[in-house]
């Protein structure tokens, strides 16, 4: 619009402001940023308590909390002090947390069994939670990766992820899941057709109650490694997930995956990295009008406080600016190992 492009006021009234070089410009937008009273009434989005979901990683045993290495400020914890993290996070507001397994290596297996174990590790601390924190809501992972020998998602045939045999395994992994006391599962192995084998089952079972949240976008990527440390699957991982997670150069595909997850039953949808994906949060959102999450993920959480603890960036800021981003793209909410923090940061104003 070349009229307001700004033309020097003096080409207009005869130079009276041309000693001072204002700009004629009818639109500037920083009026509305001089104050910080202003920069708040006129902001978009808003972060708050009831946008986080926050990821914990389990351990056998009691009244242990691990360091998690490659996620600086992440610890494993025992049921028990799982059970203490949870109930602290629900006070401050966070409505749900996603529970990851580190199973014992012991009780891994070329087909994952362990996932079907009605009193295993995630079983437990679903059972625990439920009983001493029932107001927040949990959150499992259907996939096979923490209880299989060779860390894929799905059974393996030579080289080969197969895709059927596998969806009828997380299936019944669903249901132990369900059973033990989970709100909202959520899969993210990426085999077609699970999300719609999960919602009969459940449905065949009584559990119609039961969310799905699909991992609908999952990209084969980068940045999982260190969640791969966290639950002890880095090393026994043999190749690589690209059969089945997708191609990090694809967004229609994210259309299409999403399509079928929103036909098959699912009541959420999620996009996994989160940063570097933020345009297909976006694209999922406008197009599907679903409640859309994001997950922040392991590498990005590393980033962030690898950077920080080396004095780089401001790490609080830059945490919460990459949290308002994801509500910028149209997120309802993000999946963040930042989540405890952030919500004491949002509760402290
Ligand atoms: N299914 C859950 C994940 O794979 C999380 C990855 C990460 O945080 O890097
Ligand atoms: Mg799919």
């Amino acid at each position: 619009m070349h009229e307001t492009i700004g033309k020097l006021r003096d080409a207009k009234d005869g130079g009276a402001r041309a000693a001072d070089g204002a700009l004629d410009l009818p639109r500037r937008l920083r009026r509305n940023r001089r104050a910080d009273w202003s920069r708040r009434l006129t902001r978009e989005t808003t972060l708050t308590v009831d946008d986080l979901i926050w990821p914990i990683f389990l351990i056998d045993g009691e009244k242990r909390r691990e360091p998690v290495a490659t996620m600086p400020g992440v610890e494993r914890l025992t049921v028990d002090e799982a059970v203490r993290a949870v109930e602290s996070v629900a006070r401050l507001g966070v409505p749900a947390v996603a529970l990851f397994p580190n199973t014992d290596p012991a009780l891994r297996d070329p087909d994952g069994s362990e996932a079907l174990n009605p009193d295993n590790l995630v079983c437990r601390a679903l059972k625990a939670l439920k009983r001493e924190v029932p107001e927040i809501g949990l959150i499992t992972d259907v996939a096979l990766d923490p209880y299989t020998s060779h860390g894929h998602d799905g059974l393996l045939e030579g080289d080969r992820i197969l895709n059927d045999a596998t969806v009828a395994v997380l299936v019944r992994q669903a249901l132990t899941q369900a059973e033990a006391g989970a709100d909202v599962i959520a899969p993210s192995d990426m085999m077609d057709g699970r999300v719609g084998a999960i919602r009969t089952a459940f449905d065949d079972a009584g559990r119609a109650d039961v969310q799905i949240m699909s991992y609908a976008a999952k990209y084969a990527s980068a940045f999982y490694g260190p969640f791969r440390d966290a639950i002890g699957t880095r090393k026994a991982l043999t190749g690589d997930k690209k059969t089945y997670q997708m191609d990090p150069a694809n967004g229609d595909e994210a259309l299409r995956e999403a399509e079928l997850d929103v036909q098959e039953g699912a009541d959420m949808l999620m996009v996994k990295p989160g940063l570097p994906y933020l345009d297909i949060v976006r694209r999922l959102k406008d197009r599907f009008g679903m409640p859309t999450y994001a997950y922040q993920v392991s590498g990005e959480y590393a980033m962030i406080q690898a950077a920080a603890q080396n004095g780089w960036l401001d790490g609080e800021a830059a945490m919460m600016e990459s949290l308002q981003a994801f509500k910028r793209a149209g997120a309802d909410g993000v999946l963040t190992y930042f989540a405890a923090e952030a919500a004491r940061r949002l509760k402290a104003g």
